[in-house]
């Protein structure tokens, strides 16, 4: 990590952080007092999002609903596949907690940073003790992109959305297996929001969602 001055704040991202094994301990030895940020949306979605990140790397890999299983006769879900392991945020949480306080972590819902981008920008500069300088004024809904964009960046005098990796459309997932995954992930997810004493409220999406004659 670089040095950092008075009135300074460093920020370091990197997404495989959170599912590394090791990462908690060493970063707990690096720098105990550390502000950690984790941005997480329904770990359904997210495995279809990884899913379809890898398929535009390697279209020749198998169908979603092939990976997802071990054995889909008998509905045998492959926790082990990265796609669906990583959404088992319960799991990934309890190595953290074993290092640091939950006072130090801010959990940001990926749902809501699209719907409402200022106001979760919002919560992360108070839980970094920052003024609140970046608000409403500064995003714009993107009809062409589908996304919240930043209107004038900085360093820069036009706006300035996410690339093009960044809100792929999603290949359509048999219902069946979007069912499947969702009671699969049901009691991580009640784990989760109750160690981290928010609801995310992914569950809402199931009930809204189509469902399958086969439970
Ligand atoms: N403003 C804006 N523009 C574009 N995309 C947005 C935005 N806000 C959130 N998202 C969602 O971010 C998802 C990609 O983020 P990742 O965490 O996968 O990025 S990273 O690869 O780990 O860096 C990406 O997931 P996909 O939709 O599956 O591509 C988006 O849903």
């Amino acid at each position: 990590m670089p040095s950092t001055l008075e009135g300074q704040i460093t920020m370091e991202k990197t997404p495989s952080y959170f599912v590394t094994n090791h990462a908690p301990k060493r970063i707990h030895t690096m720098a105990r007092d550390i502000k950690l940020i984790i941005v997480v949306r329904n770990p359904v979605t997210r495995a279809i999002s990884d899913y379809t990140q890898t398929l535009s790397k390697k279209p020749e890999i198998n169908t979603f609903e092939v990976l997802a299983f071990k054995n889909r006769t008998l509905g045998l879900i492959d926790a082990s596949w990265s796609a669906l392991r990583i959404g088992i945020y319960a799991l990934h949480l309890e190595s953290w907690m074993q290092y640091f306080p939950l006072s130090q972590m801010h959990f940001v819902s990926g749902e809501r940073l699209i719907v409402d981008p200022a106001g979760e920008m919002g919560k992360v500069q108070d839980f970094l003790g920052l003024k609140r300088i970046v608000t409403d004024k500064h995003f714009y809904f993107n009809k062409t992109k589908g996304f919240p964009c930043l209107k004038k960046p900085e360093d820069s005098s036009t706006p300035r959305c996410l690339g093009k990796s960044k809100g792929r459309t999603h290949p359509k997932i048999d219902p069946d297996v979007i069912h499947r995954l969702h009671k699969f992930y049901k009691p991580f997810n009640m784990m989760f929001y109750q160690m981290t004493g928010q609801n995310f409220e992914w569950e809402l999406e199931e009930d809204s969602g189509s469902r399958s004659s086969q439970d």
